[in-house]
């Protein structure tokens, strides 16, 4: 007997456009019940996605997808979405190698116009399909779901602030859940919330909507208008009103007998873009993720009936948490330490810190440029702040790296975690381009940790630098087992470190492919060949005097980095060419990141994909000296 009787029936929208309100709040439950199942599997965001079920339906519902355009901000709420856009049957397959993605992909369906992932970008994305529309007159709707979290960055309020002018096609949904990934912080939190917990709206609305639903049309345009203006005084949604929105809410976004007709209500006004306010539930619908702080946000395989989580097995512990501890120790020995996380506290691992230093700790939302500017300042202004963002999500903040921080020489520290491949995010998440991004700016140390211990002496240099900026970067996922000191000794900047010695070919490692190439140097061993491994430590500034002494007394030299093309190896090969060491013949090969983004997969399988472990390490020093690898060992 099935589960979803009613979603088996469904492959599409157009499967459930003629379904009444009763049909529509079974499906959903439906839904939700096949996103649970399907996330307990496979692991994955899971809390996003079970607050938007209703909402998912009712949209798909009353819109004409994929005619109407509908884009979900971030995107990681959008398994209920796949489910009803027919992808129900490679659910399972979602975030793996050759499967869904977990997130709105173009080229996956043509149910999802837009990519996402990196938040706060639905809404620009948005007014570019209006424009489109409005140069072919095309007057079919566009709509764009964006999280309370996600209206913390700027980039929303750049999009709304040209809409007013520009659309009249636009529907924003406010999909106000009263949760980032941790809490949401700021301003706007505050209001929406006050917004919500204006209960007087919440009666008038009901009462409002029965009213103007009733009237002949002359009549309700004009009890629009009151209402409009009553509900303006009411509710104080004048925020979105003067930007040049007709606000609509906000409204309880899993209650279907409310949310069709609104959106319908709403569909319909085309003098000007329309925001819809809605109320819902992180996690809505199972009680493991409604009663976890973080609302299963991000899963791992779980037990559906006790909503406990597959443990992993490691023996140790993560460079995240090597972070969070390390910054701790160093905050405990000198008060002008301070931290700053935009709306990642727990990913980052300033969840630990900032229980240590509540204080000293600064969440400054989805606002990756202002969390650079706002650390530049606390330099500028005699503190040693640590800007702990991803990689990727540093993307977001680079001019402000650039012009607040660089050109001002100013000492702001970047813990740059998920450098590298991440695995089942996939590229949007991949942190592929710190090294070329940040190795580029004048000025700039940076390093990059090849274990925790590494990792941890890292941090203990930063925290030295006052005169510049500085940088390092280390990967998801656990260390390697290394013993980490209890107060790491700083390194000597622009200092690299022999790891192995050897004659033929110089192994010249960043971060953390140490590993690799240290079997890769076994691998060559095993074929008679003698190689050096060095770990670089910083790709700015460079060890010359290191690198120029491995190219003189080797026949070839090999870079490894997990970045891409660009990166350390392209620095490395100009400083020898500019130093003429190239001109002795010596035979330089940069093994990098392939120069395409690659989809979601294991990290060892990618990182096997782009070419980067010890076979090809080997084999790209065997080809370097000439030695056909064919006879030996190495394949690759
Ligand atoms: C630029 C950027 N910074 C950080 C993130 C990490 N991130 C993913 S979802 C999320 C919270 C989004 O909150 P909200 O928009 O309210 O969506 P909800 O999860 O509540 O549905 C964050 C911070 C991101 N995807 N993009
Ligand atoms: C959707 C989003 O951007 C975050 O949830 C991200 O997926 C977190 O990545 P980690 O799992 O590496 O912390
Ligand atoms: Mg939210």
């Amino acid at each position: 007997m099935s589960k979803t009787p009613l979603l088996d029936t469904v492959t599409y929208p157009a499967d459930f456009r003629g379904f009444d309100v009763a049909q529509l709040r079974q499906l959903a439950d439906e839904v939700r019940t096949e996103t649970i199942d399907a996330v307990s599997v496979t692991g994955g965001h899971l809390g996003a996605g079970l607050g938007v079920v209703e909402l998912t339906v009712a949209l798909h519902h009353v819109f004409e997808t994929p005619r109407d355009i509908l884009i979900w901000d971030v995107g990681h709420q959008c398994y209920p979405h796949k489910i009803v856009t027919g992808r129900r049957d490679r659910m399972r397959t979602i975030r793996q190698g050759g499967g869904l993605s977990g997130f709105t992909k173009r080229s996956e369906s043509e149910y999802d116009p837009f990519g996402a992932a990196h938040a706060s970008t639905s809404i620009s994305a948005a007014l570019g399909f209006c424009a489109a529309r409005d140069q072919r007159g095309d007057d079919n709707k566009v709509v764009a779901v964006i999280g309370d979290g996600s209206m913390s960055a700027g980039m929303a309020y750049e999009a709304m602030n040209n809409a007013a002018e520009t659309t009249r096609q636009l529907m924003v949904v406010l999909n106000d859940n009263d949760m980032s990934i941790a809490p949401p912080v700021g301003g706007m939190s505050a209001y929406l919330a006050k917004l919500v917990s204006g209960g007087a709206y919440q009666n008038f609305r009901r009462f409002g909507k029965q009213v103007v639903d009733h009237l002949p049309r002359p009549f309700r345009d004009a009890a629009r208008k009151a209402e409009e203006y009553a509900r303006g005084m009411v509710t104080g949604g004048t925020f979105f009103e003067e930007l040049g929105f007709y606000y609509i809410g906000p409204i309880d976004g899993h209650d279907m007998e409310t949310l069709v007709p609104i959106l319908k209500n709403a569909a319909a006004i085309d003098d000007r873009p329309v925001l819809v306010h809605v109320v819902t539930q992180k996690g809505k619908g199972y009680g493991p993720a409604e009663n976890s702080a973080d609302k299963y946000h991000g899963v791992v395989k779980f037990d559906v009936v006790s909503g406990k989580q597959a443990k992993s097995i490691s023996n140790a512990p993560s460079y995240t948490k090597v972070f969070g501890t390390e910054l701790i120790k160093r905050a405990e020995r000198d008060p002008r330490i301070v931290a700053i996380t935009a709306a990642m506290p727990s990913g980052t691992g300033l969840d630990l810190f900032g229980q240590a230093f509540p204080k000293r700790t600064f969440d400054v939302g989805i606002a990756e440029q202002h969390a650079v500017t706002f650390a530049a300042g606390l330099a500028a202004d005699g503190m040693r702040p640590f800007c702990a963002i991803y990689s990727t999500f540093l993307q977001r903040g680079y001019d402000q790296v650039v012009h607040d921080v660089a050109i001002q020489g100013l000492p702001v520290r970047f813990a740059m975690d998920r450098a590298g491949l991440v695995g089942a995010d996939g590229a949007t998440h991949a942190g592929s381009f710190d090294i070329g991004y940040m190795g580029a700016l004048p000025g700039m140390v940076l390093m990059a940790a090849a274990d925790e211990a590494e990792l941890a002496a890292m941090i203990a240099t930063a925290c030295e630098i006052d005169d510049r900026p500085s940088a390092f970067r280390y990967p998801r996922g656990d260390g390697v087992g290394v013993e980490i000191p209890e107060l790491a000794a700083p390194l000597e900047i622009g200092k690299g470190r022999i790891v192995r010695e050897g004659t033929a070919v110089a192994l010249l490692s960043f971060g953390t492919r140490l590993q690799e190439t240290l079997k890769a140097a076994d691998l060559l061993a095993a074929r008679g060949v003698s190689a050096t491994v060095a770990d670089a430590r910083f790709a700015k500034p460079l060890d010359e005097e290191l690198i120029l002494r491995l190219a003189r007394e080797h026949e070839a030299l090999v870079t490894i980095e997990e970045g891409a093309m660009g990166g350390f190896g392209a620095f490395v090969l100009q400083m020898l060419a500019e130093k003429g060491a190239l001109d002795a013949g010596l035979k330089v090969r940069t093994m990098h990141l392939p120069d395409t983004f690659q989809d979601q997969d294991k990290p060892e399988l990618m990182y096997a994909e782009a070419g980067l472990n010890a076979e090809h390490i080997a084999a790209r020093a065997l080809a370097a000296l000439g030695i056909d690898r064919a006879a030996g060992a190495v394949r690759a």
